[in-house]
């Protein structure tokens, strides 16, 4: 499983991951693409190690204006949602103690939503599954009309959120995970902030965290239409979410 945040990953010069392509005329060649890894977590690490040395550091960040994503990808059972459950409590946690102390008094609000994308289509988890649409604004970022945000200031709030979107959340049976997520589903984190730093007015986006826990990717064979709709949806998404 690979675990990763969009702001720390960044390519440098072509090394030696191979990947077989087709040219116009056929012939194969290899793609080269080279990768800069901030660290490698081996499998003993526990779950609080990944906090700390992935989302911790970047936690700070949202509150001068950076957009980040933390995602998990792998195969089916491989632990995908086990490792990213823990993350955005223990990234909440650390967001109101940023608030309450450091910076303390100047009108920064925590709201949270969650949401899933299934089957190429988009469904609020903390509400009623409402199905939301997809759009592009003029500055190529992507908003999910109507989705539901709660303002928090309590970590037991997120949590409950958190456990209510998830006993939303669709899932079926792979042959290595009874439980196995079938949607890709976001859990954001977004820092606002009231133009005079008071409550009278509406308060505008800071920055955002995150936190996408993907389907599986099963083998090719495996893959239907709607898991392909999802992945591409989801492409699009993860891109635009980080401003990449
Ligand atoms: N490090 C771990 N220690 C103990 N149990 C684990 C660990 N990682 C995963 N598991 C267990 O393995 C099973 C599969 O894990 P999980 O559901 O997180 O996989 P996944 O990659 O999200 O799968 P899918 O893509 O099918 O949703 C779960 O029962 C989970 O509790």
């Amino acid at each position: 499983m690979l675990i990763g945040s969009l702001c720390d990953l960044v390519p440098v010069s072509p090394q030696k991951s191979n990947l077989l392509s087709l040219q116009v005329d056929l012939t194969e060649y290899v793609e080269k693409h080279g990768f800069l890894f901030d660290a490698v977590l081996n499998e003993d690490v526990s779950n609080e190690e990944v906090y700390s040395e992935t989302v911790e550091p970047i936690v700070p960040l949202i509150f001068q204006r950076t957009k980040a994503t933390c995602f998990a990808y792998g195969q089916t059972g491989s632990g995908k949602t086990y490792t990213m459950q823990p993350l955005p409590i223990k990234a909440s946690q650390d967001i109101l103690r940023l608030m309450h102390h450091r910076h303390w008094n100047q009108g920064f609000q925590l709201h949270v939503s969650f949401f899933e994308i299934y089957g190429g289509k988009v469904f609020d988890l903390l509400n009623d599954r409402k199905k939301l649409c997809m759009r592009e604004d003029g500055k190529q970022q992507v908003c999910i009309v109507g989705l539901q945000e709660y303002r928090v200031s309590h970590v037991e709030t997120i949590r409950e959120l958190i456990e209510k979107g998830n006993a939303t959340r669709s899932t079926g049976t792979t042959g290595a995970n009874e439980e196995s997520s079938r949607s890709h589903a976001i859990l954001q984190l977004a820092i606002k902030r009231s133009a005079d730093g008071s409550e009278s007015k509406p308060a505008r986006l800071v920055g955002k965290l995150s936190f996408i826990d993907l389907a599986g990717s099963e083998r090719g064979a495996d893959t239907t239409d709607n898991d392909k709709q999802t992945r591409y949806l989801s492409r699009c998404l993860i891109t635009s979410l980080s401003g990449y």
